[in-house]
C-alpha cells in the first residue's frame, strides 16, 4: 500500500502557488503533514481526494493514477473535511445505517453488523442512540471517522481534525486514530506540532506550498540535537536579544523572566544552556530556514 505524488502543481486562479513541485512517497500508518495556516495542507489533501485537480504532476496510489482514474481511489478513499454539513435529528445508530444503504450495503444483517463495528471502533457504542446534531465537538468528530469507514476504505484523510477540541475530546480522537493507522494510510493534517508528536510514526512540514521536509518525527528531533540552546532573559530584554539572535520561539516564566530558544551549532553566548530538542524545535527550525 502505497501512494506517491510526484511534481504535483497548483496555482489558484487568483496567483497564489498553493502547491509548489510536490514530491513525497506515503506507505501505511500514520502520517503526519504539518504547517501553519496557508501552506496548502488543505489544497494537497482535497487534491488527493480528487475532489480538486492539480495543474501538472501525478499522484499513484497503488499502482493506479488517480488523476487519470478517480473511481477507483474514491471506492478506497475515506474522507473528513475541515468542517461538514448540519445533522439531521437522528440518532447515530440510524444515521450510520441510512449512510450504510447509501454506500451500497443492502443487506440489513450485514449493515447491522457494520454499523455496530465501526461504533465500537470510534468509542460511541455508548452514545449511538443520541442524536447527532446534540454531540459535543469530539464525538461528532469521531462520528465522521465512524461513517468514512463504512466502507472500509485503505486510504484515510483527515483535515486538521483536532482544531477546537478540548484536550480530553482532543486526546479520544488521537486513540480512534491510533487504532485505525495500524492498518491503513491515515493522512492527517494539522498545525499542532503535539499532535504528531503523539501519533504519528512519518511525518511531513510543509510551506509555500512546498514539503520542507519528510522524515520520521524520531529523525527529525536526531537531527537538531546538541544545537538547540536557550537563555533564560529578563523580559525588557527581548528586543535586544532579538538583534542579536536569531530567536526560533520562547516561552514567559512565572515570574518577570522568559525563555528564549535558539538554533545554533556552537553556544551562542556563554549564558545559553543546551535544551533537550524536540519536535516543536524541528517545526521551526524547519520553517526558519527557508524564511
Ligand atoms: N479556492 C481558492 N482560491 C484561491 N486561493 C486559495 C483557494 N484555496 C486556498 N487558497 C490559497 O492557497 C493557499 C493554501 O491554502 P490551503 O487551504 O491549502 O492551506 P492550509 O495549509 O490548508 O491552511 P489552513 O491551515 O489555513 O487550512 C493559501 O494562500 C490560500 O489562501
Amino acid at each position: 500500500m502505497e501512494l506517491i505524488i510526484e511534481n504535483l502543481t497548483k496555482t489558484y486562479s487568483n496567483g497564489v502557488k498553493a502547491l509548489n513541485n510536490v514530491n513525497i512517497k506515503i506507505g501505511a500508518g500514520m502520517f503526519g503533514l504539518l504547517g501553519p495556516n496557508g501552506a496548502g495542507k488543505s489544497t494537497l489533501m482535497r487534491t488527493i481526494a480528487t475532489l480538486q485537480e492539480g495543474d501538472s504532476g501525478s499522484i499513484v496510489f497503488d499502482g493506479v493514477n488517480i488523476m487519470e482514474d478517480k473511481m477507483t481511489l474514491r471506492n478506497s478513499l475515506g474522507y473528513l473535511p475541515q468542517s461538514f454539513g448540519v445533522y439531521p435529528k437522528m440518532s447515530a445508530e440510524d444515521l450510520l445505517m441510512h449512510f450504510a444503504e447509501l454506500k451500497g450495503i443492502s443487506n440489513k444483517q450485514e449493515r447491522k453488523e457494520i454499523v455496530e463495528a465501526v461504533l465500537e471502533q470510534t468509542n460511541l457504542t455508548e452514545a449511538r442512540k443520541k442524536n447527532v446534531a446534540g454531540y459535543s465537538g469530539g464525538m461528532k468528530q469521531r462520528f465522521g471517522i465512524a461513517q468514512l469507514l463504512l466502507n472500509n476504505p485503505r486510504l484515510i484523510i483527515v483535515d486538521e481534525p483536532t482544531a477546537g477540541l478540548d484536550p480530553a475530546e482532543r486526546s479520544r480522537f488521537l486513540n480512534v486514530l491510533r487504532e485505525i493507522g495500524t492498518n491503513h494510510i491515515v493522512i492527517f493534517s494539522t498545525h499542532i506540532v503535539e499532535d504528531v508528536k503523539e501519533l504519528c510514526t512519518d511525518m511531513a512540514i510543509m510551506n509555500g506550498g512546498a514539503i520542507l521536509t519528510h522524515q520520521t518525527p524520531r529523525e527529525a528531533v536526531e537531527q537538531i540535537k546538541g544545537k538547540m540552546w536557550t537563555k533564560r532573559i529578563d523580559r525588557s530584554a527581548l528586543n535586544e536579544h532579538k538583534d542579536s539572535f536569531e530567536i526560533l520561539s520562547s516561552k514567559f516564566n512565572d515570574d518577570n523572566s522568559m525563555n528564549i530558544n535558539v538554533y545554533s551549532e556552537t553556544q551562542p553566548d556563554e549564558l545559553f544552556i543546551q535544551k533537550e530538542a524536540d519536535l516543536e524545535d524541528v517545526y521551526f527550525v524547519t520553517l526558519k530556514n527557508v524564511n
